[in-house]
């Protein structure tokens, strides 16, 4: 029999990668990491500073709900749209801004493409059906980004690096000086620096919006859940002070509840196809090069064998008997091996620091009378939540006005 997905992966990730989608995949997918965890691990860095920003806002705009009935959704794309803005673009938007439609409308077609590209992956003959819809959508995508990427070329200065699109530019002309440094990035063609921006929004919006509308999903069908996370936050921090990155480890039962959303609803339940790059095995069975290798996550999270109870929402599943968080083999939210995801940091950091706050400042409740959000969804590449409805009374006095 097959061993699990991560013990297959970690003993032949070396075997098993994507497809190499550009031979600068390497350059290019340093460059996203250099970029995206520059400090992962310091207090403030420059990405909390944005998460802050756009937390605040959003926690603003809920605030002025007064607890009436909403739908969070758009709103916490804006605010992860904008904190990949200003990363990719240093630029970001407020509600209402035109250019926001127009962002959104590219990013929509990113995601229909890969998805489109990810099915046909998958499933060879879906060909026929998507040709000509996936064409269309990269086109336009292509050209707007390109529109943009030319805004960002026509403001870049030599030597000033203010987001991703000004490091792929640097990489793209190194100076003379800086011997080696150019070997990588000798033939990065524009098509690659829009291709890395592309990704940056492809993979890095939808899935963290989506986290985070699952977990509140989750705490209006389970309000025990979202009282004992808000214990922990009094009790840990108190309702005033701003979280920072140090208060992960003191708030662990939020830790294991994100974890518990991303192991009963991975964002991605099939990940993104790969292929053997050379003759391997997976156990028993010999995998030939060039063999499609799909990772079923949705069973490995979901296994009997490995989780008590899988269908059951209990965040107390990544906790030891002294309430310390633990780290489960079989729990792979953000793939494995070579081709991990490359903003497991940066999702990581923004969904503790989004969580946290909203639930610091607000409770969630489900609208009385309405039905609970549907703990279905619904499958494109990434696995969504329907829409749904809640209501966010907020139990702060004050919220600092952004
Ligand atoms: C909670 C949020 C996120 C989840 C659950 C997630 C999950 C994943 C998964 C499962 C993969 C595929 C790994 C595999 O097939 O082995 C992936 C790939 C990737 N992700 Fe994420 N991701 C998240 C957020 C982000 C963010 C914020 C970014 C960047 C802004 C990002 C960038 C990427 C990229 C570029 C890849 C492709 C990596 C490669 O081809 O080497 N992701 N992600």
């Amino acid at each position: 029999p097959l061993q699990t997905t991560t013990d297959l992966l970690s003993r032949n990730g070396k075997n098993i990668a994507f497809a190499d989608y550009s031979p600068l995949w390497k350059a290019h997918r340093r460059l996203l990491y250099v970029t995206l965890v520059s400090h992962p691990h310091s207090e403030v860095s420059f990405e909390m500073l944005i998460i802050y920003y756009e937390t605040e806002k959003l926690c603003s705009q809920l605030q002025e709900t007064l607890g009436t009935p909403v739908d969070l959704g758009p709103e916490l794309i804006r605010a992860i749209t904008n904190v990949v803005c200003t990363l990719v673009f240093n630029s970001s938007y407020e509600k209402g801004d035109p250019e926001f439609h127009m962002v959104m409308d590219y990013n929509n077609g990113i995601v229909e493409t890969i998805a489109g590209g990810s099915l046909v992956d998958t499933f060879p003959w879906l060909k026929t059906f998507f040709f000509k819809k996936e064409r269309l959508i990269s086109c336009i995508t292509e050209v707007l980004i390109k529109w943009e990427s030319q805004q960002d070329k026509a403001t870049y200065h030599e030597g000033e690096t203010r987001d991703l699109l000004d490091a792929l530019l640097k990489a793209q002309h190194p100076p003379r000086e800086s011997a080696g440094a150019g070997k990588d990035a000798e033939g990065i063609s524009d098509d690659h620096v829009l291709m890395t921006v592309a990704d940056a929004f492809g993979a890095g919006v939808e899935t963290t919006a989506t986290v985070l509308r699952w977990t509140i999903a989750f705490l209006l069908h389970h309000p025990e859940v979202q009282q004992r996370i808000q214990e922990e936050i009094d009790d840990k921090i108190g309702p005033d002070r701003h979280l920072t990155l140090m208060d992960r480890g003191k708030l662990p039962y939020l830790e294991s509840t994100l974890n518990e959303v991303l192991r009963i609803r991975p964002v991605t339940p099939l990940l993104i196809p790969h292929v053997a790059l050379e003759d391997t095995s997976i156990g028993e069975y010999f995998i030939p090069k060039g063999t499609r290798v799909i990772v079923n996550m949705w069973s490995i999270h979901h296994d009997p064998q490995e989780w008590t109870d899988p269908e059951e929402f209990k965040p107390d599943r990544f906790l030891d008997s002294n309430g310390l968080q633990i780290s489960l083999p079989s729990f792979i939210p953000f793939g494995a091996g070579p081709r991990v995801c490359v903003g497991e940091s940066l999702a990581k950091i923004e969904l503790f620091l989004f969580a946290s706050r909203l639930l610091q400042c607000f409770t969630f409740r489900n609208p009385p009378g309405a039905p609970l959000p549907d703990l279905e969804g619904k499958y494109g590449l990434v696995l969504q939540p329907k829409e749904y409805r809640m209501s966010a009374p907020c139990w702060q006095m004050w919220l600092s006005v952004v």
